[in-house]
């Protein structure tokens, strides 16, 4: 039995691996250290006295696959299923995601007439693209850019439009430094196993046992496509903080962990502002820059192999406007880098989530996000842009591409510094080298987190269970 478990950062990833530990038990002791003043890290909303919310990090969760139904179960422990805010995919919101290209809007074909016809911003009918895909040989490459391998396989257009905006509207990245292999790894697999993305599709996805619960049975008979919660996702974290405090997770806030030391024997000193703590085993649930810095130089090549990977900056202005003022009903809309290689995308939030809207008079709720991997390109010095300049930007995006030309009646402008992970070519094999040195050193440490494999909050969630499940034996 572990005796004491040190979890270092105090988002998504390290509230859920304090669940685990407190849950499934195994352990004598767990000790959270978060360096900011609250809980939750990018998992952050905003609630106004008029009872609006506004996302400044993630904003709705996919109920689907594996590690989907895996937070639906965790919802349920919880005891949020009341306070679930689901999205049918028959709504529009679900249904229809647009294209800004060539200075204006283009709904992605949703449905099979959709891909037999040319739409606009395309040149030819997208299902060419598909047969493509099946006649395509096979990919020979340990890894290769997200752009190569759709380039290949679906041809450049797909690939300079389609995928160039997917990559910036989930990775705010570029798809020619995105590795394939662990950006979309299914994908990766499909080639290797049935030689073909579309045939991989079509054979069926996941063939891991499924977690199953009545909660996973009510999303599929309500075709749930995406849920948030009432108060905003960060109810997520807010009740994982009131869950493991209740039960005897010793947690302290503005307590950035500084230094590591190995103590004699087994195990960690870990120091802080002020002192040190001791503990048997560390779960890093921070950055990977962060933990780069920390294993300095007791374990250089970890650190060194942890240096190289990036994260990109992002803008995310959050608009309010009085009034129904969009002129297309959606989830939102996507902007390639050939387009506005500063503007990513902007989510329609009060669409999908009118609970969220203020009460009384109608309102829309806007996100408009920017940066990503052009933010300095574009942008410059995230430590020196103005949120003037970011502000006036967000509403001349939405002036121009949506038509809004009102003032904005109430605006929240953050910037999120390295707050989405790069998982640039050969990322994999970083992965790999990392979880071999702590294997082959038998060091106390797990690695979980947006920094290694998935950036999503059901990924970071999903790999905080498997690493305590690893750690306590189960
Ligand atoms: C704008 C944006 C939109 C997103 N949208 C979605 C979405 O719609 N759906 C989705 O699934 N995902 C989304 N994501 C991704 C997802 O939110 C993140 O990947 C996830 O929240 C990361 O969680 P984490 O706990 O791994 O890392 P973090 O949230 O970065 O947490 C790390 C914690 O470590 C702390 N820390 C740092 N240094 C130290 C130190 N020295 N000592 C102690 N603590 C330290 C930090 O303060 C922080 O609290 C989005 C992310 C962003 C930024
Ligand atoms: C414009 C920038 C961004 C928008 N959202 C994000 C960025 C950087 C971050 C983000 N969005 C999603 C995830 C989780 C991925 C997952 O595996 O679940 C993250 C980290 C969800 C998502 N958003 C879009 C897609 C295609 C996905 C993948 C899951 C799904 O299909 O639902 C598209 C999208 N994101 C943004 C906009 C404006 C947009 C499309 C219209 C904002």
């Amino acid at each position: 039995m572990q005796r004491s478990v040190v979890v270092a950062g105090g988002g998504i990833s390290g509230l859920s691996a304090c669940y685990h530990l407190v849950r499934d038990g195994g352990v004598s002791k767990v000790i959270l250290l978060e360096g900011s003043g609250r809980l939750g890290g990018w998992m952050h909303s905003t609630r106004t006295d008029d009872g609006a919310v506004f996302e400044h990090g993630p904003r709705g969760m996919r109920p689907a696959g594996l590690v989907g139904k895996n937070t639906l179960c965790m919802i349920s422990e919880l005891g949020l299923e009341g306070d679930l805010l689901p999205v049918p995919r028959s709504h529009p919101a679900a249904k229809n995601r647009y294209l800004y290209v060539n200075k204006s809007l283009h709904k992605m074909p949703s449905s099979l007439g959709g891909v037999l016809r040319t739409i606009p911003p395309f040149s030819r009918p997208l299902f060419l693209c598909g047969l493509r895909d099946l006649t395509a040989p096979r990919g020979t490459k340990e890894d290769e850019s997200v752009h190569d391998f759709f380039s290949r396989r679906f041809g450049k257009e797909l690939a300079d439009i389609v995928i160039d905006s997917l990559c910036r509207g989930v990775f705010a990245g570029d798809c020619r430094q995105l590795s394939l292999r662990s950006c979309f790894p299914f994908l990766y697999e499909a080639e290797r196993n049935k030689r073909s993305v579309v045939l991989g599709m079509v054979s069926g996805g996941d063939k891991t046992p499924q977690p199953d619960s009545p909660l996973i049975q009510r999303s599929k008979k309500e075709k749930w496509s995406q849920w948030s919660l009432r108060g905003g996702m960060q109810t997520l974290s807010d009740a994982l903080e009131e869950y493991i405090r209740g039960r005897g997770v010793e947690i302290h806030k503005d307590t950035p962990v500084e230094a590591l030391e190995r103590r004699a024997g087994n195990g960690w000193q870990i120091k802080l502002p002020g002192g040190s703590v001791a503990a048997d085993h560390m779960i890093s649930a921070v950055p990977a820059a962060v933990m780069s810095r920390l294993l300095t130089p007791i374990a250089e090549p970890m650190a060194s192999t942890l240096r190289e990977m990036s994260a990109a900056n992002v803008a995310v202005v959050n608009l309010e406007y009085d009034g129904e003022v969009l002129p297309v009903s959606g989830f939102g809309h996507l902007i390639p880098s050939f387009e506005d290689s500063a503007m990513l995308g902007i989510v329609y939030d009060s669409l999908a989530f009118p609970e969220h809207n203020r009460r009384g008079a109608s309102s829309t709720r806007l996100t408009v996000m920017l940066g990503g991997a052009w933010f300095e390109n574009s942008l410059g010095d995230p430590n020196s842009v103005s949120k003037e300049k970011l502000l006036s930007l967000a509403s001349a995006a939405a002036a121009n591409q949506l038509g809004v030309k009102e003032k904005p009646c109430r605006a929240i402008v953050n910037l999120n510094q390295d707050c989405i992970p790069q998982y640039t070519l050969g990322h994999w094999k970083r992965i790999d080298d990392l979880f071999s040195y702590i294997r082959q050193h038998s060091l106390p440490l797990s690695l979980i987190g947006a920094s290694y494999e998935g950036v999503s909050v059901n990924d970071c969630i999903y790999n905080a269970k498997k690493s305590v499940q690893r750690l306590v034996g189960h």
